[in-house]
């Protein structure tokens, strides 16, 4: 929750009556109380979980955004006692250069108000202003801290953000609560997220990834053994040792009959609407990402395989296939999951902003360049997946640029001599044929190659053989709580047997009209568009793979409908009348033998 100004500076005061009641003076100079090396040498074997996971998973997601600021990130023990300072010392006073070394102790009762100490105080996020400090010598810094708690919401650490200020107040806190709060996830689910599933949930679908989302771990009876503190904000209550059925009013099993991974809508009791999705434990053997499509279950299982192997992997499909989602499964399951999936549209950013958003660059390397430089994406992808979707799309003289970063596995940001290592895999999709565009001469053939270790084509939905679990995945994603859980036959046979030139976008988007058109109602044929309902003028696909998809009712059910005229339903399933004879004949139906069109069949 934001604090308000009137509240800071009430804390502000109550700290400095209490920097009084414990015999501090303004002019005192501060008592870092340092541990003795043998004392210290214990606390950080104690604390090796908290400082490793500051160091080597939440650091690297944030140092960008502090920019080439003068700060340091420091990391404290539930006493004050900083364990460890990442960043530039520069602005710190000579005098004090021992506050900042670990074992120095940064309470309230010694070093006055400070942020690292007031926060451990008050229990909640806080900035300290230079002129805030009680001791004057304190005052040429700036610094905003967040504590930190555990799963059992036990008071464990602090971080702290310690600059000149130049960094400004705001931004500073605001900076630390999520780096704060990305920690304390990520030490909940080290201490328990590979036994047990996670329930994210937020306010909006697309911030489940977010440390901003609500964080609960359940067992197998849906009772919450951890949870982080968003997840009380979002629900208004602590959920600590309530059952999900409490919390959000659905069984535990109705719950884990969606997808896993996928965004679907919850109502938390008397709250909002909530976007939840739900995760297997992470257990020491990663579950593999799969589906229930031998195609794309093969290509999930190559790629993953090769993706780890460093082996850089080209997706290629139709517009709407699912490239995107197929990339995000196969980072969820990857190694790298804990890292950054950095994904660059290279159709969507202008060509002549291309370099400086890819390649980054340094403060002042061009008019109208960022004050403070721009890493770019690349170098955010570092140590995760750097995802080039729509590659066809880049200029040919960025694309130069990029093989040399895939050659040298460095990058030289613009307006800098100095080359940055950078460390990660690299996948691309397109929807064009690369191949062919790399022989219109409209792609670089030796990047094609760099790119294209292993090339994945996605078939399009109309072959699927598994669309009738994808249909029902995304009504179980769009459907509200209220709406009717099942999908009609009628329905379900009109949609299987659809072209879908627009693949899962297209689907995804007809279930989300047909839902808001339909109400509380189950959606019936009025709901859909025109075009699902009328033969299509032409076929888009050899039927027979649609057709594996029908269940033996789907046919059964659409030859009823076409009043049994066999040639009639091969038209508007867009294949010959042998084909659909041979099909129904597989599926042990049995036309009527009759004229139709003028022919015996
Ligand atoms: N396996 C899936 N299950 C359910 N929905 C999916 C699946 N794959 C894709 N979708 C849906 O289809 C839409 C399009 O997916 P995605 O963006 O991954 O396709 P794409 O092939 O990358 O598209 P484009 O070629 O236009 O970039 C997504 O919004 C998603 O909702």
């Amino acid at each position: 929750m934001a604090t308000s100004a009137s509240t800071h500076e009430l804390i502000i005061q109550a700290s400095w009556a209490r920097c009084r009641e414990h015999g501090l003076q303004a002019q005192c100079a501060p008592d870092f109380d340092c541990l003795s090396s043998a004392e210290l040498s214990s606390l950080l074997e104690r604390q090796q979980a908290l400082l490793r996971l500051t160091r080597d998973e939440v650091l690297p997601q944030y140092a960008h955004l502090l920019g080439n600021a003068s700060y340091l990130v420091m990391l404290g023990d539930a006493s004050g006692c900083l364990l460890e300072a990442w960043g530039t010392r520069r602005f710190v006073d000579p005098q004090q250069a021992q506050g900042f070394v670990a074992g120095a102790r940064w309470c309230e009762q010694r070093v006055g108000t400070n942020a690292l100490g007031t926060a451990l105080v008050c229990g909640e996020p806080i900035h300290v202003a230079q002129d805030e400090h009680f001791l004057r010598q304190n005052r040429y810094m700036a610094s905003a801290a967040a504590p930190l708690f555990d799963a059992e919401r036990r008071l464990i650490g602090v971080l702290d953000v310690a600059s000149d200020g130049y960094l400004p107040a705001a931004q500073t806190l605001g900076l630390v609560r999520m780096m704060g709060q990305s920690l304390e996830n990520r030490l909940i689910l080290a201490q328990q997220g590979d036994q047990h599933c996670r329930l994210l949930f937020n306010s909006g679908p697309d911030s489940l990834d977010s440390p901003w989302a609500g964080l609960l771990l359940f067992d197998d009876r849906g009772r919450v053994l951890a949870a982080n503190q968003r997840a009380d904000s979002l629900l208004g209550r602590d959920p600590l040792r309530h059952s999900l059925e409490q919390l959000f009013q659905i069984p535990l099993r109705q719950l884990l009959a969606h997808p896993e991974g996928q965004p679907f809508a919850l109502h938390a009791s008397g709250r909002n609407r909530l976007h939840c999705q739900w995760h297997a434990p992470r257990s020491a053997s990663r579950p593999r990402a799969s589906s229930s499509d031998p195609r794309v279950d093969k290509a999930l299982a190559q790629a993953s395989l090769l993706l780890e192997k460093d082996i850089p992997l080209l997706v290629q499909g139709e517009t709407g296939v699912g490239k995107e989602v197929f990339v995000q499964a196969l980072h969820r399951a990857s190694s790298r999951a804990g890292q950054p999936l950095v994904a660059v549209n290279c159709a969507a950013i202008p060509a002549e902003l291309v370099e400086s958003e890819l390649f980054g660059y340094d403060k002042g390397a061009f008019t109208g360049a960022h004050h403070k430089g721009n890493p770019g994406l690349i170098r955010k992808a570092d140590q995760g997946i750097l995802f080039l979707d729509e590659i066809g799309d880049m200029p040919l003289a960025t694309q130069a640029r990029l093989l040399r970063v895939l050659q040298s596995r460095s990058i030289q940001p613009l307006g800098s001599g100095e080359p940055v290592a950078v460390d990660i895999r690299v996948v691309s999709a397109s929807n064009r044929d690369l191949a062919a565009e790399v022989q219109a001469g409209r792609f670089r053939q030796d990047l094609y190659y760099r790119i294209a270790g292993l090339v994945v084509s996605l078939p399009p939905l109309r072959e699927r053989s598994d669309q009738r679990q994808l249909i029902e995945q995304l009504h179980a994603r769009h459907r509200e709580p209220g709406q009717p859980q099942r999908l009609s036959d009628d329905v379900m046979t009109l949609l299987l047997c659809h072209p879908w030139p627009g693949n899962l976008r297209q689907l995804s988007s007809v279930m989300q009209v047909a839902l808001a058109l339909a109400g509380t109602q189950p959606i019936s044929a009025e709901h859909l568009p025109e075009a699902l309902l009328a033969p299509p003028a032409r076929p888009l696909e050899p039927a027979p793979t649609r057709l594996t998809s029908a269940a033996p009712g789907d046919l059964a059910s659409l030859l009823r409908s076409s009043d049994g005229n066999v040639s009639s339903l091969a038209r508007a399933l867009g294949i010959s009348r042998t084909t659909l004879y041979k099909r129904l004949r597989e599926q042990g139906i049995e036309p009527d033998n009759r004229p139709v069109d003028g022919q015996r069949c």
